[in-house]
């Protein structure tokens, strides 16, 4: 059984989502966008590792392959990772919206266990955009992109102003940040427009 919530229909008036001029070529590979990142950055040895490439459109594809620090049940992915996983390809996303933007919401299907070993395959697309709000979709497959669908979500991201991390965030992360000499690693830890 699958389905999405009234919450992530977009309203009358939605429009189509539009590519930044500045966005990455299809078939780039976007890059940590933190080193810190649980989804994607190096310096997480239990993360993810996830690697989002800009694709056609505003649309991403990624893998990242279940290591033994991720399991739930004997053998098999937990599905909160899977959920990360899901989460952190929709968000890549809206790099090639220029748009910051956090997960307001997230529905997952977990239609097939997912195997430790697996390289999932994931695809994502931001289908309207309304207001602050972006509208998006992802499905993740086993093996590649013509396996069998494992998972897939439905989410709707909000546009956030920097301030909401600096607001938020804790001070030693966000100091080490702010002060990272490197202007690229500096804004895209904040997902900012450079
Ligand atoms: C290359 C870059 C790669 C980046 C990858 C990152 C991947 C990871 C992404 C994440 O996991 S982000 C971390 C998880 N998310 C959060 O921590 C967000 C926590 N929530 C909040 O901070 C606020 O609730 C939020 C910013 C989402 C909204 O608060 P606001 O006060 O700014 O907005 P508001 O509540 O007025 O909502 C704005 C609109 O969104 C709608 N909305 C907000 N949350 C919603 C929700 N949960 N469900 C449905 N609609 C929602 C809300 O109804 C409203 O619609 P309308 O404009 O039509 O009135």
């Amino acid at each position: 059984m699958s389905g999405t919530s009234a919450a992530l229909q977009p309203p009358a008036g939605a429009v189509k989502p539009v590519r930044h001029p500045d966005a990455p070529a299809p078939g780039e590979l976007l890059g940590a966008h933190y080193e810190h990142c649980f989804g994607c950055g190096g310096g997480q040895s239990h993360g993810l590792h996830l690697e989002a490439r800009a694709g056609e459109g505003v649309t991403v594809t990624a893998e990242f392959v279940v290591q033994a620090a991720h399991q739930g049940a004997p053998g098999l992915a937990h599905g909160g990772v899977l959920a990360t996983a899901l989460d952190e390809t929709l968000g890549s996303l809206n790099w090639l919206l220029r748009t910051i933007a956090v997960t307001g919401r997230l529905e997952t299907d977990f239609a097939r266990p997912v195997p430790v070993g697996t390289t999932l395959h994931l695809e994502a697309e931001v289908t309207a955009v309304a207001g602050r709000k972006i509208y998006s979709t992802a499905t993740g497959r086993i093996g590649g992109p013509s396996g069998p669908v494992a998972v897939r979500a439905d989410a709707l991201f909000v546009e956030v102003d920097v301030k909401h991390f600096v607001e938020h965030g804790r001070q030693a992360e966000i100091d080490a940040a702010m002060s990272d000499p490197d202007q690229v690693r500096r804004t895209r830890a904040f997902e900012v427009n450079p």
